[in-house]
């Protein structure tokens, strides 16, 4: 890499670049702007000379704005092209266009190839390994991106053991970013699993081992009243998504402490590949107040801080700083995304933050969207509408509540009943049992509207005996949990009994697809959180679904960003579920699934982007002005596009 300080100016790229640059920039009309900010948005100090030569280098690079086919003047300061503004052009770059690999100077040589947002590998073309002094640095064979993804896919199925495979796209991801998306978004069936759950669960259980690069931003007590500078060490300066977690209730498997980094990690990277949003624009943070698994602490590979949770005041005020400093850094509409808190501060900071920042809890809200999705499709199924059903649940935590509340507003829309009323058309069992009217004084805030007039009820196979739910749905963490009484009974009273086991990672999972259908004889409308393969019964192939929140996040963050909104509403979680739930074909319906096939994501995510968005504008929470005309094609035209770019 050049020095920008340094005294020679023979290498030194921003003379000779900046006269190339600008005439490149002549020629290519339509290039985009370079990335200057990177540079001009560094807080550390930089001499005057370098100054001078981004304002020259921005002025130079100013981007007029084109129109797109939806109708819209795409402007790269708007902060929405690809979800972020364009400060690089590499959205609107066409494949054969140049864009400049910029980091602070432009890279090259072994510094590039170590850089893994610019780095292609051997698909460097020899021009390239001749303009970036990459002669020497790689073999001489040029290969094509397709070859590269053919390689790593090769490789990736010579490992038996998943956790090698998460190694491995980790690995890659922090070698070759642009592979790393391309390697997932077409193979996203087989890699989900891998990056995702159920993998990422035992990737956090080990995560400490296994560490190699340190990924995402770790923000511990050591850090208290520093938050705002450590926010600044991350070199992106533009992100659009913060997801979050302290790592005490991660998937199913408890308090991971640090070392659930792999949860906003993994969550990101489906943000990208899922929906499109770029990769630099998002920022994983794992909030460090300690952990109380007693086996981590005395673990000596553990990452994180030796000591008991921190709770009360101590607690608020680290997340009260953490939170106040992301407003200040990104400004209002950075969307901050909260993952796999514990249910007695998720509630909370859903609340507290909402009306203040842009938040969003995945389990308790992305959760519920999906759910509600796939029981709009199943009634495609089984006959009546959703108020005509009854509701069971094992597991009244976040998911749980969030699920059933947002069944109840759905239904309350749909027949104009209060939601008191609707409400009553839905169970929970938890720990103790059925949540009834007598367990009112000692019921967690969240429980509090569940609790209906019943007799006390002990345990969940009572509880279907008593309630005889159509529906079945899993949300306590809890696996097997579903027995072959539960899920008998559930077919005894139903022709389709729908039943789905949402906890994950699969160790979690109430019950397993074969399970699910076996004891059903076949007629179970079965899905699940992490996902099972197909499952043959009586001569006959079963696939289920995979009901899981990463069909709704991605599109729906894309849905706040391209709209510019300021706050999350409910109605846009409807918005969401109706969209991915008219994504389900008649053939997928006719083959019993519930949810479409993840291989159309990127479609489904920008038909989920495209009605949220639409209802931001409609509730009067977008802020980017004027509303696209083309939703859709507007959301598909900001999405973030792995394939290589060339460079000058
Ligand atoms: N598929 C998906 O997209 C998602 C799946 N999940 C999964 O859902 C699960 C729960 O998550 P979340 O709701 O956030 O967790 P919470 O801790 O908030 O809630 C868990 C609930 O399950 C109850 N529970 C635990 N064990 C049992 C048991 N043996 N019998 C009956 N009830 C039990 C708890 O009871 P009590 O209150 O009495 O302690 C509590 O009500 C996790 O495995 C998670 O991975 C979560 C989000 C999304
Ligand atoms: C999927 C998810 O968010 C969870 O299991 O927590
Ligand atoms: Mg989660």
């Amino acid at each position: 890499m050049f020095s920008l300080n340094g005294s020679s100016t023979r290498n030194n790229p921003l003379y000779g670049v900046s006269k190339s640059l600008t005439q490149s920039a002549q020629k290519h009309k339509s290039a985009p702007p370079l990335v200057v900010a990177a540079v001009s948005s560094n807080a550390r100090p930089r001499d005057g000379n370098v100054l001078a030569v981004e304002n020259t280098l921005k002025e130079m690079t100013a981007n007029p704005p084109s129109t797109s086919s939806s109708g819209i003047a795409k402007d790269s300061s708007s902060s929405v092209a690809g979800g972020v503004e364009d400060v690089y052009g590499e959205d609107t770059a066409t494949e054969d266009q140049f864009i400049t690999p910029w980091t602070v100077s432009v890279a090259s040589g072994y510094p590039l190839l170590r850089d893994p947002r610019y780095n292609k590998g051997l698909a460097f073309s020899d021009k390239e390994r001749d303009a970036h002094f990459l002669r020497g640095l790689l073999p001489p064979e040029v290969i094509s991106q397709d070859l590269q993804v053919k390689k790593m896919m090769h490789n990736m199925r010579q490992y038996q053991v998943p956790l090698q495979r998460y190694m491995a796209m980790m690995d890659l991801q922090e070698r070759n970013e642009r592979l790393f998306y391309k390697l997932l978004i077409d193979n996203v069936e087989e890699l989900l699993p891998v990056v995702y759950t159920p993998t990422v669960g035992e990737a956090c259980q080990k995560y400490g081992s296994i560490f190699r690069q340190p990924q995402g931003l770790f923000i511990s007590l050591k850090e208290k009243g520093k938050i705002l500078e450590v926010l600044k060490n991350w070199p992106e300066k533009k992100i659009q998504v913060i997801v979050v977690t302290d790592g005490e209730r991660i998937l199913g498997l408890g308090d991971l402490g640090c070392q659930g980094m792999g949860i906003p990690v993994g969550k990101l990277s489906l943000y990208t590949a899922l929906g499109g949003i770029r990769p630099s624009a998002c920022l994983p943070v794992t909030i460090d107040v300690g952990t109380n698994n007693e086996q981590l602490l005395h673990d000596e590979f553990y990452i994180g801080l030796r000591r008991k949770r921190a709770t009360g005041q101590e607690y608020a005020e680290l997340m009260d700083e953490f939170m106040s400093a992301v407003k200040q850094n990104y400004g209002e509409k950075v969307l901050i995304q909260f993952e796999d808190f514990a249910n007695h501060n998720a509630f909370d900071l859903l609340e507290k933050y909402g009306s203040t920042h842009l938040v969003f809890n995945d389990d308790i809200q992305g959760t519920a969207s999906v759910v509600l999705a796939g029981l709009m499709a199943a009634l495609n199924l089984v006959a009546g509408t959703l108020a005509e059903h009854r509701f069971l649940f094992l597991g009244a935590g976040e998911a749980g509540t969030g699920i059933a509340e947002l069944i109840a507003l759905e239904m309350s829309k749909q027949t104009g009943a209060p939601l008191e009323e609707t409400r009553k058309k839905i169970w929970l069992v938890d720990s103790k049992g059925l949540i009834v009217r007598s367990r009112m004084d000692s019921l967690q805030h969240f429980k509090r509207p569940w609790a209906h007039e019943h007799e006390p009820v002990k345990n969940l196979l009572d509880a279907v005996k008593a309630i005889r739910p159509t529906v079945l749905i899993g949300s306590s963490g809890a696996g097997r949990t579903f027995t072959k009484e539960v899920v008998e009974a559930m077919a005894s009273y139903n022709e389709k009994p729908v039943i789905l086991a949402l906890s994950n990672p699969t160790s979690q999972s109430e019950c397993t697809a074969e399970e699910a259908y076996k004891w059903s004889q076949g007629r179970a409308i079965f899905a699940s959180g992490s996902p099972f393969a197909p499952v043959e019964y009586n001569g006959k192939l079963y696939a289920s679904g995979q009901a899981n929140n990463a069909y709704i996040f991605p599109g729906f963050g894309l849905g706040l960003i391209i709209s510019g909104a300021i706050r999350v509403h409910d109605d846009m979680l409807l918005a969401a579920s109706e969209a991915l739930a008219t994504q389900v074909s008649q053939e997928n319906l006719n083959n019993g699934l519930i949810y479409p096939p993840f291989a159309n994501i990127r479609k489904i995510s920008a038909h989920i982007a495209a009605r949220v968005a639409a209802k931001a504008y409609e509730l009067g929470l977008a802020t980017r002005l004027p509303q696209p005309r083309n939703l859709v094609e507007y959301a598909e035209s900001c999405m973030y596009s792995p394939n290589y770019h060339n460079y000058r």
